[in-house]
């Protein structure tokens, strides 16, 4: 998808919402548990009552992987089903990989034409070559990390290293990659007074915003300091959508707790 078609759908649903399919088998509804594959289930049964209210989706591959190969099934389950009907949505694949050159190259393709999703999170902390592989492909997007919503993003991040944050020199550096258009950058809800910041330095990149909902992080706040003229934001609820409730109503549950934000994000729109 391009950066274009996903301006697009903001602007039709009205919604810069995204919603995380972090599946737990402890969290789900005990009666999924006795089908085949019960992520998948839940999954399907939370994008057909969601998808008009988002315009992204974010599996955390850690959830899938922790099954091992039926876990992985269900992922790739879950993606397919996600293009096959709702190739509007933009996918993002939660992994934070980032390795040697040939390394990265080989976990791009496991995620953009295995798997097929529009964007996968990687980590900079190996540097441009390990993320660079990532940015050749066309039409896909590297959502790179900045400033994390963990309180362990104040370990290393906002380091002054050459007189500078270590957070600032990542979104600095980064922008001199090759094809540097083709990235996104993470930046926590929970850090809402570092966006003004953040926009000056990178006025237009697309930021995926993890952190509203369980974490805490406050909407009206990130957006205040963080939106751009094409909104430029991706607010992701894992939790605090999917576990809406633990009854076989769970999918409706979890479309309230998704029209709520969408609410919300349609007057921030209409005002901003
Ligand atoms: O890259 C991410 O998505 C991410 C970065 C970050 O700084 N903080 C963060 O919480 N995340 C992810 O965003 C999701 C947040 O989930 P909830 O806290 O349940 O809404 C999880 O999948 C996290 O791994």
């Amino acid at each position: 998808m391009t950066t274009q078609e996903l301006i697009e759908q903001i602007k039709i649903k009205k919604s810069f919402l995204c919603i995380g399919l972090d599946v737990d088998l402890n969290k789900i509804p005990k009666h999924l548990l006795k089908e085949d594959d019960p992520i998948f289930v839940f999954n399907k049964a939370i994008i057909d009552a969601t998808h008009h209210l988002c315009v992204a989706y974010k599996p955390n591959t850690a959830f899938y992987e922790a099954y091992g190969i039926k876990g992985w099934k269900s992922l790739e389950k879950t993606i397919n089903y996600l293009n096959e009907n709702y190739p509007e949505i933009f996918t993002v694949a939660d992994a934070k990989r980032g390795d040697i050159g040939n390394t990265s190259t080989m976990y791009a393709k496991a995620f953009f034409d295995d798997l097929a999703f529009d964007s996968v999170t990687v980590a900079p902390y190996m540097g441009k070559d390990s993320v660079e592989p990532f940015l050749t492909f066309k039409n896909k997007h590297t959502i790179m990390l900045a400033l994390t919503s963990n309180q362990g993003a104040f370990d290393f991040q906002t380091k002054t290293v050459d007189g500078k944050e270590l957070y600032k020199q990542v979104l600095e550096t980064s922008k001199s990659w090759n094809n540097s258009e083709n990235l996104m950058y993470v930046v926590g809800a929970t850090k809402a007074e570092y966006f003004a910041d953040i926009r000056k330095i990178i006025p237009n990149s697309f930021l995926l915003v993890p952190g509203v909902g369980a974490q805490g992080g406050n909407l009206q706040e990130v957006c205040k300091y963080g939106m751009s003229d094409n909104v430029g934001l991706l607010i992701n609820s894992s939790r605090g959508i999917i576990y809406a409730s633990s009854n076989a109503d769970y999918a409706q549950a979890a479309a309230e707790k998704a029209q709520e934000l969408q609410n919300e994000m349609e007057i921030i729109i209409k005002n901003k």
